[in-house]
């Protein structure tokens, strides 16, 4: 994959090759600037297609996504995939308040008028939020950071996805609230059988979460395989720096 600045092409993505099982666990981890978050957008679509190139296939269950952008079977795939980013003010609508923001979500999945504010309450519960329905009447800037990562978890869920793409989705919380967004997020994966691309920085969120571990580093995937393998014997001195920098501030792994 390329960006086009001032009408030359910079290539930021070159021989990225994996592939994951449903219920499967990717960790994609690299510091800043690897190209993780562009590998995400390519996962999604969500790129400016006048401004980017890209090449090779994409493809879920079977179908390649590069192929159906533009074709209505891309609807039914988009409809498999939930996205979690960072910054959960990118998906929220700052002008809508909670409940009409998940309202919409649940409406496209068929849930009727009467049971929308039952349903979202139950979903504010299931990721964490317990005075929900009180919640529902608020827009996202009077929520606290935490709060609103919870609700975009929530709208990437509730459309019962069988991919999740979270692009390094508890950067910036602390370690509980990390390990309660992760665990939320595993657990959804093996209660309903979903594959989970996560992408962070940070060897800790893999080492929490990761079947399978992708090293990025410039753009490439510099060691690519089993979690507990490389975790136990890392062959890239890349990944050596990655978890040698990750020993000195926790001990997970
Ligand atoms: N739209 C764009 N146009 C041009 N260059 C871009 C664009 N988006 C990202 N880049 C460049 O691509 C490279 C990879 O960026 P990317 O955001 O994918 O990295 P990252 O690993 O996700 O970083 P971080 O962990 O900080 O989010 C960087 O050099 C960045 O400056």
């Amino acid at each position: 994959m390329a960006y086009q600045v001032r009408k030359k092409f910079y290539n930021v993505l070159t021989d990225i090759n994996f592939s994951l099982a449903r219920g499967e666990i990717l960790a994609v981890v690299g510091e800043s600037g690897t190209g993780k978050s562009t590998l995400a957008s390519s996962i999604l679509g969500l790129y400016d297609k006048d401004n980017t190139a890209i090449s090779g296939q994409i493809k879920l269950d079977g179908r390649d996504r590069l192929r159906f952008r533009h074709d209505s079977l891309n609807n039914g795939l988009q409809d498999q995939l939930g996205v979690i980013v960072n910054n959960p003010l990118t998906i929220l609508n700052p002008f809508r308040r909670i409940g009409a923001e998940l309202n919409m979500v649940l409406q496209h999945n068929g849930i009727n008028k009467a049971s929308l504010a039952k349903f979202s309450a139950q979903f504010l519960k299931y990721v964490g939020m317990p005075e929900a329905r009180s919640l529902l009447k608020l827009f996202p800037a009077e929520l606290s950071a935490e709060l609103q990562q919870r609700v975009a978890v929530a709208l990437a869920l509730m459309g019962n996805p069988t991919m999740i793409v979270a692009d390094d989705p508890t950067r910036g919380f602390d370690k509980i609230v990390q390990a309660q967004i992760l665990n939320l997020l595993v657990e959804y994966c093996t209660e309903k059988h979903a594959g989970m691309i996560i992408l962070s920085q940070d060897m800790g969120v893999a080492a929490e979460v990761a079947d399978q571990l992708a090293i990025m580093y410039e753009g490439q995937i510099v060691e690519y395989g089993s979690a507990a393998t490389i975790f136990h014997n890392p062959l890239h001195p890349y990944t050596r720096r990655l978890l040698n920098v990750g020993r000195e501030s926790c001990c997970h792994y």
